[in-house]
């Protein structure tokens, strides 16, 4: 057998260097022909404006607010909020085997448009560098909450993901604990950046950008790849160029150039497969109110569950929950895809 390891054709598991976790890659199993096809799907009519939806302005929402008639983006606290900002710092312990903490949190949710029948990749980038300030300015308004140590920005979007309304739309939860997730990126990346003295992103967009295999899109100030270690078919990051620690730190150039970032890599994911791609989006950003954190490098992840057709989507089922995510198309085939998709909308005659 060469010595010389081919990604192409070998069963293989691939380091995520965020997480420090591993994911199997199948790519012999994909020797058949490309299946991704485009399927007639019943018409998306939904109006410009629904009396009914609890997003649109002027509409009363569930708990009796009612919204304003705004023309831009609009954001309030979450009727139904995962967490409550008046939940008292408590613990519990039995025996080290029975533990628990409370969690006190605040949650958002931010219409991204005055229009229901309107996505991310429909918007214009202006109206998407608007949606880009407000995360900004609700992160920095939240972070004055000393008992805040991260805040979560992310987008819920499509039916298959739970999103529970058509209108665009996203969520930011606000908590005073650092979840797992980011307690896992924040180690790795602390370690990287302890031997270092650069932050783990830079050195990975440094050698991707040599490589190009990966790369879906880049601008002057933020690259869009598919990770070498990505789980899902068509799953993203954008990482930012310059090492930001958080969205805190973003100039308006780079506010408008995230917002150009996110509307060409949306485009291309609805023009995979002609339809409004779902996927759940969010940013990871150094925790709050908890000390420095100069390892931090900004990136969004897009975790997108369609696998070959609008309506076939990757199972994270079995071997998956009981051993380690694994995938059969190749990162390097799904960025080619995505390399190829037309930076305009299939939408737009
Ligand atoms: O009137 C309402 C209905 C839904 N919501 C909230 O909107 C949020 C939308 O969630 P999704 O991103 O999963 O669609 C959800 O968390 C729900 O609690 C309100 O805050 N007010
Ligand atoms: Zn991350």
């Amino acid at each position: 057998m060469s010595n010389t390891f081919d990604l192409d054709s070998n069963p293989h598991t691939r380091l995520n260097i965020l997480t420090g976790e591993w994911v199997l890659v199948s790519p012999h199993r994909t020797k058949r022909p490309w299946q991704g096809k485009v399927e007639e799907l019943s018409p998306d009519n939904r109006p410009e404006y629904d009396p009914k939806c609890y997003l649109c302005p002027g509409n009363d929402r569930a708990d009796g607010d009612v919204n304003p008639a705004y023309s831009e983006s609009f954001v309030f606290k979450n009727d139904f909020s995962a967490l409550l900002d008046d939940t008292p710092l408590a613990s519990f312990n039995e025996a080290d085997l029975l533990v628990a903490n409370n969690q006190k949190g605040l949650c958002k949710v931010i219409s991204f448009s005055p229009k229901h029948n309107i996505t991310l990749p429909e918007m214009k980038v202006a109206d998407i560098a608007s949606v880009v300030a407000l995360w900004q300015k609700e992160f920095n308004s939240l972070s004055e909450n000393q008992w805040i140590k991260y805040i979560q920005i992310f987008e819920n979007k499509g039916e298959i993901m739970g999103c529970s309304n058509p209108h665009p739309h996203g969520q930011i939860w606000s908590l005073s604990d650092i979840p797992a997730e980011l307690l896992k990126e924040t180690e790795r990346q602390k370690n990287y950046y302890a031997v270092h003295r650069k932050s783990l992103l830079s050195a990975y967009l440094q050698l991707e950008l040599e490589i190009q295999e990966r790369v879906v899109y880049e601008n002057d100030h933020f690259v869009v790849l598919v990770p070498f270690w990505a789980v899902w078919p068509y799953e993203t990051i954008i990482i930012s160029k310059r090492h930001l620690t958080s969205i805190k730190y973003f100039t308006e150039a780079e506010i408008k150039s995230l917002a150009d970032a996110i509307k060409i890599l949306t485009v291309k994911y609805d023009n995979l497969f002609e339809t409004s791609f779902p996927y759940s989006a969010g940013m990871h950003q150094a925790p709050v109110n908890s000390g420095d954190y100069p390892e931090w490098h900004w990136h969004m992840h897009f975790y997108p569950p369609l696998l070959r057709s609008a309506t076939v989507k990757k199972f994270m089922v079995g071997y998956e929950m009981l051993a380690s995510p694994q995938r059969d198309i190749t990162a390097e085939f799904a960025a080619k895809k995505l390399r190829e998709m037309p930076q305009v909308h299939y939408k737009v005659k």
